[in-house]
């Protein structure tokens, strides 16, 4: 292209990007103009060199970038003032980014602040610490993208999920072949908000289910551990399912899979997909899946796995259709690729709705049952280690007695109930000023009174249908 070039390094926002720089280590972005409208844009990386070419206007503005049909686009224009902007008008969430630009700097991007971007709906863990999304005024401008990766990520490097991957530079990421037709806003989304880097979990942190422990130790972790022993007959499954009550424990074991395996862990919603994500829930599956492919090895949890596999009915919508097209040939291409260290865990509270084709896919289907007494004893003594309690063995033994039915989620609220009870002992008065010192323990009291308003959530019918199930299609149902 013969014509101008009017940044050697581009660095505006894209759209859907949060805080994203072209100035990132190890790789430059060239942005030129002929003067006719068209645009090139080029990513220099080492020696590989990717472009694109399109129509548009070239300005610190924010661009979409459109890869699929090569067009690269100014989507809004210039939102430093100094944008090629024609108008003057400005939509109240533009202006209020320019504000903020002002007074924070120009990390933020309309993406990562204050225009309501949806997020996927994965629960934060219970220990993530609030990270705010704008850039604080101490810290250093200019901030390469790998940078801003990770300070996206919210633990750095210490207590991560990941046992043993490392590390991939977002520039180097982006420049991976398994990437090629996957929208950066995408990849950028999925580091972002799906794959999870919270405190690690370990067995010891989930109570009970020795046999679900045993069993998924021997059928995946091992195997995942050490692919060169567990190959042929003994290679792991591609894909698990964890079913049974609501708040049992599996999420907690679809990150200790991970963790214990040293792979990277990828957590999704299926329902996110269909009612967050309308018309983009097809892209998020094939971007997760080949960005999980680049971070080997992986585990992608998806909860709510009935939502997305269940059998198919001629009420279903045309979208949700294509999502679960999308998500049976990506967990098909992780089935066949042998070579790949990917476990795809699906987690349900309905197993009855899951097809065959379903049921085929994940191989092993593990039930997850409500805890045992033993097991809910091991609930309330770790939740009430950082509390200050009066209960003895003896008062421990007896709320898990009481507790017959209740799950892991149900005890912990339990605790948190009967935690409550020092405080509203408290004068209302007395709030303001009464020291940490002088709040009393919590007492066998205080669970006595939380046993009446939180009750067990699972019902027995319910728990009926999930030792059917078990006894039919479940590995530990004989
Ligand atoms: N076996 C367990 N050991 C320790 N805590 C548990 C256990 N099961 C549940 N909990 C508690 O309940 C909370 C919810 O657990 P988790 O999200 O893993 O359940 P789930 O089976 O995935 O629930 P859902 O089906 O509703 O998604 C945990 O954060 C933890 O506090």
């Amino acid at each position: 292209m013969s014509g101008k070039m009017l940044h050697d390094s581009f660095n505006g926002t894209y759209e859907g990007a949060s805080n994203y720089s072209g100035r990132g280590k190890g790789f430059r972005r060239d942005l030129k103009d002929d003067s006719m409208g068209n645009i090139s844009h080029e990513v220099h990386h080492g020696h590989s060199v990717r472009s694109w070419r399109g129509r548009g206007k070239a300005g610190a503005g924010t661009y979409q970038w459109k890869r699929s049909n090569e067009e690269f686009v100014e989507d809004e224009p210039g939102l430093s003032e100094r944008g090629s902007t024609d108008s003057h008008f400005r939509t109240a969430s533009h202006q209020l980014l320019i504000e903020q630009q002002k007074k924070w700097g120009k990390g933020v991007s309309g993406a990562s602040y204050g225009t309501g971007k949806r997020s996927l709906g994965v629960r934060r863990a219970v220990n993530t610490k609030f990270v705010p999304p704008v850039r604080r005024e101490d810290e250093e401008d200019n901030l390469g993208s790998d940078e801003l990766m990770r300070r996206c990520m919210p633990y750095g490097n210490s207590g991560r999920s990941r046992g043993g991957a490392e590390d991939i530079p977002y520039s180097e990421l982006m420049t991976d072949e398994r990437l090629k037709n996957i929208e950066p806003k995408m990849v950028e989304l999925i580091m972002n908000e799906i794959m999870d880097s919270g405190p690690a979990v370990t067995w010891d942190d989930i109570a009970g289910l020795d046999l679900a422990k045993s069993t998924i130790q021997e059928v995946v972790v091992w195997p995942m551990l050490r692919p060169d022993i567990f190959t042929g007959l003994r290679g792991p499954p591609k894909g698990i399912l964890l079913f049974g009550p609501p708040g049992t424990g599996k999420t907690m074991i679809g990150k200790c899979i991970a963790c214990q395996s040293g792979s990277t862990f990828f957590s999704i919603s299926a329902s996110s997909l269909t009612s967050k994500w309308v018309g983009e829930g097809e892209k998020m599956v094939r971007a997760m899946f080949a960005v999980a492919r680049c971070h080997q090895p992986a585990v992608i949890f998806i909860d709510e796995i009935d939502s997305l596999l269940s059998q198919r009915s001629d009420s279903e919508h045309e979208s949700s259709r294509r999502i679960k097209t999308e998500f049976l040939v990506q967990l098909d291409g992780a089935t066949t690729g042998n070579e790949e260290r990917l476990l795809v865990v699906g987690a349900t509270n309905r197993p009855q709705e899951l097809d065959e084709a379903a049921r085929r896919r994940l191989v092993k289907k593990l039930y997850i049952p409500l805890p045992e007494n033993k097991a809910r004893q091991q609930i309330i003594e770790k939740l009430m280690t950082s509390q200050s309690h009066s209960l003895v063995p003896n008062d421990i033994e007896c709320i898990c007695q009481m507790t017959d039915g209740y799950s892991g989620a149900d005890m912990a609220n339990l605790c948190r109930e009967a935690a409550l009870g020092p405080i509203r002992s408290i004068n209302f008065a007395d709030i303001h000023h009464i020291s940490v010192d002088q709040v009393r323990p919590i007492s066998a009291g205080d669970f006595m009174n939380a046993l009446h308003s939180i009750k067990a959530s699972v019902s027995d019918k319910d728990l009926q249908m999930y030792e059917d199930w078990n006894k039919k299609f479940g590995i530990s149902g004989r």
